[in-house]
């Protein structure tokens, strides 16, 4: 039986470690039954000890995939990760503009997890006035909130006001995730939505560095859910479980900050009923 299947699209950066970046938006387009296609913008050598190397990909080629895609297929929505410079930022916009991919998840990538720069500091800019208005969902960890809103932020209060700063930059919602929070004892993001109505999504946090590509694999959720016609709040509820999931039943990949376990929802979804 043939099946018409929602479609999503990854605008990202490859980890050749399979574990962040467009990899990680595969395997979770795939686990929530989303159909994935891709624009890879810029390639890393990449494992779980670091980045040993990058480089983006020429304009014409990116410009070419987006083309493909807006021929053929019928995606319903889609996500940004790595995006390497503001050159590359702009490109995305333009082809962004040009085409209707649906709803989008600007994740802001900015910094790997082993430290590593994944965007340089003129795109910040260009990340600011260009992409994040035509967001539908902004998701920036708390340096990247720090970098984008120039706030410190130390508390729950410092990641609220970094949230409505973000918002007034033309994003409709925003999630400032928690997961850098390392003192507390709960991994907590801030959701901010579109209506005004905000809430805090709380997760036991797990003692663990394995927590590569959580950011890649909570947006790519958001983006599949999207996809198929779930409204904001309820993908976002759903992605955070879905990332909870990863990193709590843990795979050992690599010897330093290592992938998640992008299929351990299958077991939450199946006792839930999700
Ligand atoms: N150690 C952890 N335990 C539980 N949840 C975590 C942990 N680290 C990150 N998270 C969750 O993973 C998601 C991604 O957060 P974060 O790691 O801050 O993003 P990024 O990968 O962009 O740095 C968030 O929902 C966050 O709460
Ligand atoms: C190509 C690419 N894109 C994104 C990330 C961020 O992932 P993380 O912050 O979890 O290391 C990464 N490390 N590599």
């Amino acid at each position: 039986m043939m099946t018409d299947f929602p479609q999503a699209l990854s605008i990202a950066g490859s980890d050749s470690s399979g574990g962040a970046g467009m990899q990680a938006d595969l395997k979770t387009m795939q686990e929530r039954h989303v159909y994935a296609a891709t624009v890879l913008v810029a390639i890393t050598a990449q494992n779980t000890l670091g980045v040993q190397d990058s480089v983006p990909l020429p304009a014409k080629i990116i410009n070419e995939q987006f083309t493909s895609i807006a021929d053929d297929l019928a995606i319903k929505a889609c996500k940004t990760g790595m995006l390497a410079d503001s050159e590359h930022v702009s490109i995305v916009v333009e082809n962004l503009k040009k085409y209707d991919f649906g709803p989008l998840i600007v994740d802001p990538v900015m910094v790997a997890k082993g430290g590593a720069t994944l965007l340089t500091e003129d795109a910040v800019i260009t990340i600011k006035e260009n992409l994040i208005p035509l967001a539908t969902v902004v998701t920036p960890n708390i340096p990247e909130a720090e970098v984008l809103t120039d706030l410190t932020i130390n508390s729950k209060e410092d990641m609220i006001m970094a949230g409505q700063k973000i918002k007034a930059l033309g994003a409709k919602n925003v999630i400032i995730k928690g997961g850098h929070q390392a003192s507390a004892d709960t991994a907590s993001d801030f959701v901010l939505l579109e209506n005004g109505h905000s809430f805090w999504l709380s997760s036991k946090r797990i003692d663990t560095i394995r927590t590569h590509g959580t950011g890649d694999t909570l947006s790519a959720c958001i983006a599949a859910e999207l996809a198929k016609g779930v409204d904001v709040e309820t993908a976002i509820i759903t992605a955070k479980k879905y990332v909870e999931a990863t990193i709590t039943d843990g795979i050992i990949v690599g010897h330093g900050h290592g992938p998640l376990n992008h299929w351990a929802y299958r077991k939450v979804a199946k006792n839930a009923k999700l």
